[in-house]
């Protein structure tokens, strides 16, 4: 129960594609209760602290709703807490910066919908809902795009003109949150000190790599869209512009976007299974061909990240599907070999913090994702505690 006097929590939603976590931190960012709807969508769960149970989760909206109950049986309401604070994917070339929630940033937040349609919508409903129930608690929004600020123009730019006709066509990146948190809670995690050249895997149902050089970002799979780079949970990942061009061309552009960030990925090679555990646990060949495509581009577009950050002596795995798929992480290390990254399969089945074998020419490392922490530190900042 919460202690009735306390009126300084934060309290941070972290909508996924397919999940919405949330935790609440005391000023001092004292983790006071951690929670997540996961597989909205499919056959969902609710885990409230350590209690994990079934729930139908239809939508973000289910998922939004069962969280705020759970914290309303634990004496948690809306007096309790200082502020509100939102992961939003993406924000636009103006919105990067961590910002308070206002009518106007709202409305920016709103624009972005079509780029980030998996994630947008569901961060805005979130926050209206709040505004509903809570209009007198404070709401922050950390935008996922901010780490990849870093990343050299020419990463940055896409080979079009820069013409009116383009503005606002370049490359943004996204897992922004999660990728800074890793940097920092790095040497608290391994109890070794950051590397210089660290590449990063989060694979989630949004899937992402990133070359970390000195902490910073200086490339990333992700672009224009969460929809670029890897095989994804429902998205395509890369895709030539053309046959784009085509799906929108024969089926008009609502359907083409729905195709691409709904219907393709893992849940369009498999036949419609888009959770890594049940694809795994399948036996039929789509599936197998489904998981086989998502190791091949994961482990493609790591060696392409290898150029730019020069080698890397560190790679480290983040995300529902980095933390917990021991079959995926020692999949995608096999086909790093070649850089001499080897696992320890016994390490690596535990799932413990070091996966690295005593001859392997990196370190390879399970990193939990820490993204509430980071958007909670943001808030207070926001708000000038
Ligand atoms: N034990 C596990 N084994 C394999 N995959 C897992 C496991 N636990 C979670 N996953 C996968 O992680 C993915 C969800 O990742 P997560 O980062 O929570 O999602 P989101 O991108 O929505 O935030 C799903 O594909 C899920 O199947
Ligand atoms: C940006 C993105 O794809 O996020 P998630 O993995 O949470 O869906
Ligand atoms: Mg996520």
């Amino acid at each position: 129960m919460a202690d009735p006097a306390r009126s300084d929590l934060i309290l941070v939603l972290n909508a996924g594609s397919s999940s919405l976590k949330f935790a609440l931190f005391t000023p001092a960012l004292a983790e006071h209760l951690t929670g997540q709807a996961e597989s909205i969508g499919g056959p969902g769960r609710l885990k409230i602290g350590a209690r994990s149970a079934s729930c139908d989760l239809p939508d973000h909206g289910a998922a939004l709703a069962a969280i705020l109950e759970a914290l309303a049986t634990r004496g948690i309401t809306a007096s309790h807490l200082k502020a509100v604070a939102h992961r939003v994917v993406h924000g636009g070339v103006r919105l990067t910066a961590p910002v308070r929630i206002t009518p106007a940033t709202r409305s920016e937040i709103a624009a972005c919908s079509a780029l980030a349609p998996l994630h947008n919508p569901h961060n805005l409903a979130a926050i209206d809902r709040i505004t509903a129930l809570m209009p007198d608690v404070p709401q922050c929004a950390s935008f996922d795009t901010a780490f990849h600020a870093s990343n050299p123009e020419v990463a940055l730019r896409y080979g079009l003109p820069d013409t009116a006709e383009t503005a606002g066509l370049r490359r943004y990146g996204f897992h922004g949150q999660s990728y800074a948190a890793m940097v920092d809670s790095w040497s608290r995690v391994t109890g070794a000190a950051l590397p210089d050249r660290l590449l990063a895997f989060h694979l989630g149902s949004g899937a992402s790599i990133c070359a970390i050089r000195d902490g910073r970002s200086v490339a990333t799979t992700m672009g224009y869209s969460p929809l670029e780079g890897l095989t994804m949970a429902t998205r395509s990942g890369s895709i030539d512009g053309n046959a784009v061009l085509k799906l929108a061309e024969d089926h008009g552009i609502a359907r083409a976007r729905r195709i691409l960030n709904n219907e393709s990925g893992l849940a369009g090679l498999s036949g419609g299974l888009s959770d890594m555990r049940t694809l795994m646990a399948s036996d039929r060949p789509e599936a197998g061909f489904a998981v086989d495509h998502f190791v091949y581009w994961a482990v493609r577009h790591a060696s392409s990240l290898l150029a730019p950050l020069g080698g890397t002596e560190t790679i480290a795995f983040t995300g529902g599907i980095g933390e917990n798929a021991a079959e995926i992480r020692a999949r995608i290390v096999a086909g790093l070999h070649w850089i001499g990254a080897e696992i320890d399969p016994e390490a690596n089945a535990e799932g413990q913090t070091a996966l690295h074998s005593a001859a392997s020419a990196t370190g390879i490392y399970i990193i939990p994702a820490e993204e509430e922490r980071m958007l909670a530190a943001d808030a207070l900042r926001v708000l000038g505690a």
